[in-house]
Formats: structure tokens, C-alpha cells, sequence
């Protein structure tokens, strides 16, 4: 260790020091631009230290301003925001606003954070130890120079780092304010994050600190909070928190920040206050995480009551049975009197435990990036891939749409380079995000023929918002009259400006089906790994990501895992969440088993107790017993607080239905092949939420549709939709027998249609489909003005001509709409029998084939009975 080291303090060390919770204490060096600060663990510089005693000794004011030197200082002066930063979606898509990274010295970038912490540890991002860049060997890459202006993408805390803890997680929500929280409908309060029931598979509970990731949708509340729209109403928590900053003294100036607190007298909340007024108590409680109602109240000595009265007040409306976070906890203690120790959660002393130390300069080694490869449906992101894996995945594809996240490992000029395979379709915007949180660089594929579309714009966006680096492959270069010109002035629109251009992007015209181009874009992408310098130190355990998971008949639970520092091996004692194995056997990309793998590696584990989740993250222990306690404690905290949650609806989510009278939900049962799937459509089911109807995804999970889900589904009068997977057949029997509606599908799209379709259909006069006929399309016309129509077979029932037609390819729904013609022979005809040949046109799609069928049917509106 180096005199320097010495002086260094841990977080939780010098919050120790201060008498401060350690998440505050991380929301203070944050707003002082000390970087590397991730969580209790981080080490925090002396410059830094010193600022925070001085402020804490009010020889500095307690509205911090950015220190300009402390240690890894990210540059600009932008106050971080409590709340997280924006995304760069957010701003102005064409400027480039200053980024911590750009102000450093040498003008190299610093790789920038990375939007999951936890993904991130490990990673080489210290900027706190030396760095090879400023004498190293890149000083010299003539391209290094240049980057000085790579796209600064944001230095702030991470949008979606604080949605990826569980309740009570050491840094679940640090800083977002009590009266600061987004102001969707939250049922009951509940924040994102906190523990309500989480939709499970196989009964694998999503543990904290990561495994109860909110779904878009929140599941029923448990946890609760002082409430936005009370205080915003004028509510008494306002006051009520003063008092409470008062009380604490030395943490004012954060809580005050916290808490929004403008420390108004407001004398309606008085009033309030005085109504509520009890006997204080004069315990001593301590609290270290989320906490029931019932079990304070006994610790406080205090009715159950009376507790709650007071958390009206509050504004956290709760019945006894429901759990109240550990700041609401600690703030009623506190205000009805109680002396309160906070202690760590058994969360963060957990989280503590998993971490690990940080890796030294010098035990990191070069390793391969991670790259993504991104872009609008069909513009040859799986080609693409194809092409330099020289594999062909697209005609395995359900719908031609990749579905799941694979990797593979590519060797180019004595080189690797990690790919990892993301879906294109929109809908899986959130495994595609995810696959950016452990990418290193992202390969934005834009068609020369098509140009930047929607979601090459999402795409963008995503990689931004996760501080990933972006190269673009301009593709299609084959077809005649494309002009990647064009591309690259759409993308400047989008604010990444080729470097040809004097911008920082680099931007290669590629061909998927011929090769071109393609030595040129693995060399770009390994231009940018050296720019951004990946390290991790092999020598230690591993940890990493779980990229996908999923049950194989033969194998049992099989997850494929990205080592992000360390070295995985055979017989290495893992935990993922709630899941703990033994690692039994290792097989790569391509195969083989092999003994062990290193950073930025992707490898098929074997050996799990029970599925993990996509996206969570893997630690190896070296106890095999410590890795269960630890996996049954948090799957026990899971259960407790999914167990509290189905007990009681709170008087918050109450309020929120009367006031959205209109608002009604759509529960949804949700089982998919594999979790990436089931979770990436669970979010994207919650986006067609609107102001009038909610989608309420229950349950999630991998596998047939069983009886449970049936009996899930009718006890909370839910829909099942099964994706890629079949019904049991017991199931089937009893849902036919309870009336739940279970429907099958393979491809995304329909899904989302038919939510679509029964949101509306809740909200206005229920009708039901009648089918009418069928008609197999044996002929396709081109008409000139008019396009295509079909030679049509009637072969069941009728053709009516005002119907509505499903074109059935090949088994898969292609397409739903309306009929623009029908016709025998040249007479315009209302409708035309079973046996008879008739043309049949389709309003907006001319892509009518042989062997189409087209389903016609109509809505009838159901009376109310
Ligand atoms: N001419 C030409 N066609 C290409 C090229 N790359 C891809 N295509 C074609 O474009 C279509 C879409 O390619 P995919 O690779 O499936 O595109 P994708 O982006 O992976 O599509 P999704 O998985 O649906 O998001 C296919 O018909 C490909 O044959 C190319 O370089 N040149």
C-alpha cells in the first residue's frame, strides 16, 4: 500500500466517521463530482475527504459547490442532479453538452460509467488509480488525439441504476427525495424497486439486492413512502420533515435537499400536525431495512394505530400489514419520539460482503470488448453478425425477429471481440438497453437504402444513456443507388458526426451479404476498445452478468454469463440472486466445455439450483454454504414482502383508483421461453398503458403454461399469454373450465396488437369476434393504381365484403385490417359463399402470397347481460 493509499478512507468508513447513513454520504460525493464513488465499499480520496469533514464541520458551505480538484474529478461544473440525470435522449439531440470525461488532462476521454454499477465493478473505470493513457502506448494511436470529443455522454448517476436494487439495497434510491418521486400512478405508493411481489418463475424469487428489479408495470405496493401528490397538495409532511431535519442536526443541509425542504411555515400543515399529535414514545429502535407496520409499531411500544395515524400525516397512507421503506421507518420513529439507530441492512452488508475490494492498477490486464450490435428491423443487424461469425442464425428466427440474447466470441487479427446478439424489434427495448450495460461499444447498423429510422434513433439513444460508445455500419452498400452520404448527414441530425466529417464517429460503409467493409469495422471496433483502454484483473473471483437463462430438459437450469473480471471455473460456488450452485460445467460459443474463462468471456454455466434472472448479476463465493444462506435469505425477504403485499391493499393506491375512476387494469399472466423474452415483453406491455387503462403484468415466468398460472389467472381475473410456449394439458382443461382466457403466441408484434385491442376494448362496449369464413389465396394479381389481390378459394363459411381479415401465413398472423375489394369475376359483390372463387383485395397490404389465408370475421358488441 502507498503513503497515498493510507490516507484514502472508505465510504462507509468515513460515513461511519461522520455519523452519516452511507447512501447520504454517497449523494454528497456525487454532488461534489468525486467520481469512482459506486457504493460503501468505493474509496474516497483525501482532497475529497477533507471537503466533506469541512462541510460536515460547517467550515464550508453546506451547499456543496462542485470542488474543482478532488482526485478523479469529472470536470464541468453542472450540479448532478438528486435525481437522476437526464438521458442524453433528454437533451438536445445535436449538442454535445460537456462531459466529465472531456476535461481530462491528456484530452483522452475517460471511459465513462456505466449505467449498472453493479455490472461494473470490476471494470476498469478507476480513474482513481493511474492510468496507462497518460504516458502509455496509446498516447501515441493517432486516432486517441482525436477523440477528445467523443460524444459526452452523461457523467451524472445512472439512470436505472437505482431500478435495478431490491428494497433496502445499500444504494436503492439514494437520492431520489422524498417529495421529488416520478409522479406516474404508483399504486399505493409503492416505489420502483420496492418489494412487492415480483413476478417469479419456477418460483425463483427476484432477491435484492438486484433479483426485484421493478417490471414496468408495479406489482402491487408493500413498500411505502411519504407521498408526492399529498405533499404537493400542501400536506403535512412538509412540515413534518422539517421538524425531522431539525432533529438530525448534522445531516440538515442534505435532507433539506432531499426533502425539498424550503422550510416554509405553512400553517394549514400545523393545524394538521397538532390534530395527530401523540404520546411520544420513548424507545429505542433500531431499524436496518424495510420494516411491516405492525412489527414498528410493537418495536416503537405504539399502537398499530396510532403509528398509521401519524403516517397519514406523513402522508404514507398503509394498512398494518404493509411495509414501510427504511427512511419512511426511520422518519416516523424518529417524529413519534423513538431514539433510532440505523443500522445496515443485512442487504448492504451482503452487498458489502459481494463486492469485494476494488481492483490496483497493475493487477489489470487488456480485455476483449463487448460489443452490441444495434439498429432498425431489418437493417442486417443478424446479417451482419452472420457474416463475420460466418454462421446463419436468421432462418432459425421465429419471424425472422431475433429473439433472445446469445454471444459469440470472434478472433480478427490474433484479437477478441465479444458479441453479444440483440434483438432489433422494439419491443425488446429493454433486453436491448440491458445488453448495453454490459457492452463496451455499440455497432449501430443503419441500411444505406432505408437511412436512420425510429428505432436506429432509439438505439442511439440507448447507447448514449448508457455511456456507450457508438461505431455505425452503414450497410446495404451492395444494393444499387445507396448513398451512405445520406446516412451519415441523417445521423449528424441525430448528433454523431462522422469522423470524415471532423466528428468523433466512426462510420464504415459495409456489405452483410458481399463482406465488404467488414476488416474495416472490426478494426474501428478495436480502434475504439484501445481508445477506451478495457482492463480487468483476471487473478481474483469471478463475477459478471447473467445474459440469458434458461431451462433445458436435459441440463436443468442453463444460464449464459459474461464474466466481467476474474476467472470463472468448473466447480467455482456461485450466487445469482437467490440462486446458488456449483458451477459443473463450462461450454463456450462454440461448444466445447472448457475449464475456465476470463473477463469479457461469454460461457454457458451449468449447474444452477434454479433459473436466474437475465440480467442480474453472478458473484462466485468461496463458501458454498455462506452462497445458500445468503440465496435463502433473500429469497425468504422476497416471500415476506410478495407475502405482505397480497395481504392489503394500501389507502395510497385506494385514493389513486378513486381518483382515476376511469382508470381499470388489464392483468396479465406471462410465460415465455426464456426470461429475456418474458421480460423484455412484460416492458413492453406496460408501455401501452395509457390514461385509461393500465396493463398489470402478475406473473412472469419461463416455461408451459401450468394449473398455478391458470389458478393465478382466475384468482385476479388475469389473461394468460403464453409466448414460444405450450399449455399443459391439465391446464388447458381447467382453464377451459374457469373461463381464462390463455393465448399463444410466437411473435411479438401480435402480442402488443392484441393487448392494444382488449385496452380498448375495456374502455369501450365489449365486442366479440364472429368468424365469418375462410378463403385460401391461390393466385396473386398485380393491378396497376390498385396492387395486389388475392385469387381467393372460399373454403369455410362466407367472404363478406364490409368483414374484417386476418392473413395467416404459414400459420403465423401476418396481418389484420380490412377488405378493400371483393370481387367475382368483374362484379363488385358483397359477399361470397364457401365453394366459390372470388379476387380479393386488402386495404394497405399489397404482400398478399399463394398460400395466404385469410381469415374474415366481424365484431359483434357483446349486451351487457
Ligand atoms: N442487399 C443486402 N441485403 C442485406 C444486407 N444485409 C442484410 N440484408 C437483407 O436485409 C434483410 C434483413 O436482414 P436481417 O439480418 O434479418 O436484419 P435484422 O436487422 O437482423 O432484422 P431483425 O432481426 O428483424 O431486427 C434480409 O433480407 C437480409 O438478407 C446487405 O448487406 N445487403
Amino acid at each position: 500500500m502507498t503513503e497515498k493509499d493510507k490516507d484514502k478512507v472508505r465510504v462507509y468508513e468515513l460515513a461511519k466517521e461522520l455519523k452519516l447513513d452511507s447512501r447520504r454520504l454517497i449523494d454528497l460525493l456525487h454532488r461534489l463530482k468525486v467520481e469512482n464513488i459506486k457504493n460503501h465499499m468505493s474509496t474516497v480520496e483525501p482532497d475529497a475527504v477533507k471537503t466533506v469533514r469541512d462541510i460536515m464541520e460547517g467550515k464550508l458551505p453546506p451547499e456543496p459547490k462542485p470542488a474543482a480538484n478532488h482526485g478523479p474529478v469529472g470536470g464541468p461544473s453542472r450540479p448532478r442532479p438528486a435525481a437522476p440525470a437526464p438521458r442524453m435522449a433528454d437533451r438536445p439531440s445535436t449538442a454535445h453538452p460537456p462531459a466529465a470525461h472531456e476535461s481530462r488532462p491528456n484530452g483522452r476521454p475517460s471511459v465513462p460509467p456505466r449505467p449498472n454499477d453493479r455490472a461494473n465493478y470490476g471494470r476498469p473505470y478507476n480513474n482513481a488509480a493511474p492510468r496507462r493513457d497518460q504516458t502509455g502506448p496509446n498516447a501515441s494511436r493517432p486516432m486517441g488525439a482525436e477523440r477528445s470529443n467523443r460524444p459526452p455522454y452523461q457523467s451524472g448517476p445512472r439512470p436505472g441504476m437505482n431500478e435495478r436494487r431490491g428494497p433496502g439495497a445499500p444504494s436503492g434510491r439514494p437520492n431520489a427525495p422524498m417529495g421529488n418521486r416520478p409522479s406516474g400512478p404508483r399504486p399505493g405508493g409503492a416505489r420502483p424497486g420496492g418489494p412487492g411481489p415480483r413476478p417469479q418463475s419456477g418460483g425463483r424469487p427476484g432477491g435484492p439486492p438486484r433479483g426485484n428489479r421493478p417490471l414496468a408495470v408495479p406489482p402491487p405496493p408493500t413498500t411505502t413512502r411519504p407521498n408526492k401528490d399529498q405533499n404537493r397538495r400542501g400536506g403535512p409532511n412538509r412540515e413534518r420533515r422539517s421538524s425531522f431535519d431539525e432533529k438530525r442536526g448534522n445531516r440538515n443541509w442534505m435532507d433539506d435537499e432531499r426533502y425539498g425542504n424550503k422550510r416554509k411555515k405553512n400553517h394549514k400543515s400545523q393545524e394538521r400536525r397538532q390534530e395527530v399529535a401523540m404520546p411520544p414514545v420513548q424507545r429505542r429502535v433500531v431499524i436496518s431495512g424495510p420494516i411491516v407496520v405492525k412489527d414498528l409499531a410493537e418495536q416503537l411500544g405504539a399502537k398499530a394505530t396510532d403509528l398509521i395515524k401519524r403516517l397519514i400525516a406523513l402522508g404514507v397512507m398503509v394498512g398494518v400489514n404493509n411495509e414501510l421503506d427504511k427512511e419512511t421507518a426511520v422518519i416516523v420513529a424518529t417524529e413519534m419520539g423513538a431514539q433510532v439507530e440505523e443500522r445496515a441492512s443485512v442487504e448492504e452488508r451482503e452487498e458489502i460482503l459481494l463486492q469485494g475490494d476494488e481492483d490496483r492498477e497493475h493487477e489489470l490486464q487488456e480485455r476483449p470488448p463487448v460489443v452490441t450490435v444495434m439498429g432498425h428491423v431489418d437493417h442486417g443487424k443478424t446479417s451482419l453478425l452472420d457474416k463475420i461469425r460466418s454462421t446463419r442464425v436468421t432462418a432459425s428466427e421465429a419471424g425472422g425477429i431475433t429473439q433472445h440474447i446469445g454471444a459469440s466470441v470472434i478472433d480478427w487479427n490474433g484479437r477478441s471481440i465479444v458479441f453479444l446478439d440483440t434483438p432489433g424489434h422494439e419491443a425488446f427495448t429493454a433486453m436491448r438497453a440491458r445488453g448495453a450495460q454490459v457492452t463496451d461499444v455499440a455497432v449501430l447498423v443503419v441500411a444505406a437504402n432505408d437511412g436512420v429510422m425510429p428505432q436506429t434513433i432509439e438505439a442511439i439513444n440507448h447507447a448514449k444513456a448508457a455511456n456507450v460508445p457508438i461505431v455505425v455500419a452503414i450497410n446495404k452498400i451492395d444494393l444499387p443507388d445507396v448513398n451512405p452520404e445520406r446516412v451519415r448527414t441523417e445521423l449528424t441530425e441525430h448528433g454523431l458526426v462522422a469522423e470524415e466529417w471532423g466528428g468523433d464517429t466512426m462510420m464504415v460503409p459495409v456489405s452483410a451479404h458481399t463482406g465488404e467493409g467488414l476488416d474495416k469495422l472490426l478494426e474501428s471496433i478495436l480502434l475504439q476498445a484501445d481508445i477506451m483502454e478495457l482492463k480487468a484483473n483476471p487473478n481474483r473471483a469471478a463475477s459478471g452478468t447473467i445474459i440469458e437463462a434458461q431451462l433445458d430438459r436435459g441440463r436443468g437450469p442453463v444460464a449464459t454469463v459474461l464474466v466481467s473480471r476474474g476467472t470463472l471455473r468448473v466447480g467455482d460456488v456461485f450466487l445469482s440472486g437467490s440462486v446458488y450452485g456449483r458451477v459443473r460445467a463450462l461450454i463456450n460459443d462454440r461448444g466445447e466445455r472448457v475449464k475456465e474463462v476470463g473477463p469479457s468471456m461469454p460461457v454457458e454455466v451449468l449447474g444452477f439450483n434454479q433459473l436466474p434472472e437475465a440480467g442480474d448479476d453472478f458473484v462466485i463465493l468461496e463458501d458454498e454454504r455462506q452462497a445458500k444462506s445468503i440465496a435463502d435469505a433473500r429469497a425468504s425477504r422476497s416471500r415476506q414482502s410478495s407475502e405482505s403485499g397480497s395481504r392489503g391493499v394500501s389507502l395510497d393506491e385506494f385514493y389513486q383508483r378513486l381518483k382515476d375512476e376511469a382508470m381499470q387494469d388489464l392483468n396479465l399472466v406471462l410465460k415465455a421461453d426464456v426470461h429475456g423474452s418474458a421480460e423484455a415483453l412484460a416492458q413492453s406491455l406496460a408501455k401501452l398503458s395509457n390514461d385509461e387503462a393500465r396493463v398489470r403484468v402478475l406473473h412472469i415466468g419461463v416455461g408451459s403454461v401450468t394449473e398455478s398460472d391458470v389458478m393465478l389467472a382466475q384468482a385476479s381475473g388475469a389473461i394468460i399469454i403464453g409466448f414460444g410456449v405450450s399449455i399443459e394439458s391439465k391446464a388447458r382443461q381447467l382453464a377451459e373450465r374457469e373461463h381464462v382466457d390463455v393465448r399463444q403466441y410466437r411473435i411479438i408484434y401480435e402480442v402488443l396488437d392484441d393487448v392494444k385491442q382488449a385496452l380498448t376494448g375495456m374502455l369501450t362496449p365489449k365486442f366479440q369476434e364472429v368468424f365469418l369464413g375462410r378463403a385460401e389465396v391461390r393466385e396473386v394479381f398485380r393491378v396497376p393504381k390498385v396492387g395486389a389481390v388475392g385469387g381467393c378459394y372460399v373454403t369455410e363459411g362466407k367472404i363478406l365484403r364490409s368483414g374484417q381479415v386476418r392473413v395467416v401465413r404459414e400459420g403465423t398472423v401476418i396481418h389484420e385490417g380490412s377488405i378493400a375489394s371483393l370481387k367475382r369475376f368483374k362484379d363488385d359483390v358483397r359477399e361470397v359463399a364457401s365453394g366459390y372463387e372470388c379476387g380479393i383485395g386488402l386495404e394497405k397490404f399489397n404482400d398478399i402470397k399463394v398460400g395466404d389465408i385469410l381469415e374474415v370475421y366481424t365484431q359483434e358488441e357483446v349486451k351487457a347481460s
